[in-house]
């Protein structure tokens, strides 16, 4: 992910005619530019599973996303079926839960969203809270509204190959909005 951005931008810098007359610095300060851009629009994938739908806990959810300076770009509500959840969950297929989880998953709409921003996967990780509510904090979604592991209220992406791969699988490209925030310059430093 970012690696390879970064690549391309070294080569497109670097090895690219158009700039070559351009000196040293100035070249190093556009790739700068450009690659905190790139890494502020780093993206993941976070769902209200069916237990915070019904409990109303979409609304403050959302609200801490925003509040922590991410933009969303993808949101929409689905009844899941059991086909998308299997692949969204087939590194627990061997799990003793995980047709229970499915049928959990299963059970009512979900509210599923991408949020973009510096270091978003890593964050969201750490907003949410271990898997197990009883060991995440206080302050974490699920220390603040989960006891028990199997009904959690949300998912979030655990590293930028996932997230990728969790996008694609519940998003078509043309419902992900590429829009300007108008704060993003007071969030990152570019
Ligand atoms: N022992 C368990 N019993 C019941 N459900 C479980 C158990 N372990 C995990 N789950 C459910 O499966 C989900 C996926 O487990 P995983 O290990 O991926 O946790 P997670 O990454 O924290 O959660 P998610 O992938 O949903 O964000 C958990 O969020 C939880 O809802
Ligand atoms: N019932 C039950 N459910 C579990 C258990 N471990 C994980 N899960 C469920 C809740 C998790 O949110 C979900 C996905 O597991 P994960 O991807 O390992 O954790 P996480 O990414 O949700 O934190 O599976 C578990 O031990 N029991
Ligand atoms: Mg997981």
């Amino acid at each position: 992910g970012i690696k390879k951005q970064r690549c391309t931008c070294i080569i497109l810098f670097h090895n690219n005619p158009t700039f070559q007359h351009l000196s040293c610095a100035f070249r190093s300060l556009v790739f700068c530019l450009v690659t905190a851009l790139q890494n502020a629009r780093e993206r993941t994938l976070i769902a209200v599973k069916p237990d915070g739908v019904q409990r109303r806990l979409v609304g403050q959810i959302i609200q801490r996303f925003e509040q922590r300076g991410f933009k969303l770009v993808g949101l929409k509500m689905v009844q899941a079926s059991h086909g998308i959840l299997s692949e969204h969950y087939g590194e627990l297929r061997t799990k003793p839960f995980f047709q229970s989880l499915l049928t959990y998953m299963s059970s009512g709409p979900v509210v599923v969203m991408v949020w973009e921003g510096h270091n978003v996967v890593q964050a969201s990780r750490k907003m949410v809270g271990q898997t197990n509510p009883a060991e995440a904090p206080a302050g974490t979604i699920r220390g603040d509204f989960s006891v028990h592991v199997s009904r959690n209220v949300v998912h979030a992406s655990d590293s930028q190959e996932g997230a990728q791969k969790e996008i694609q699988l519940w998003f078509q490209g043309k419902d992900l909005l590429d829009w300007d925030c108008c704060d993003q310059i007071y969030t990152i430093e570019v």
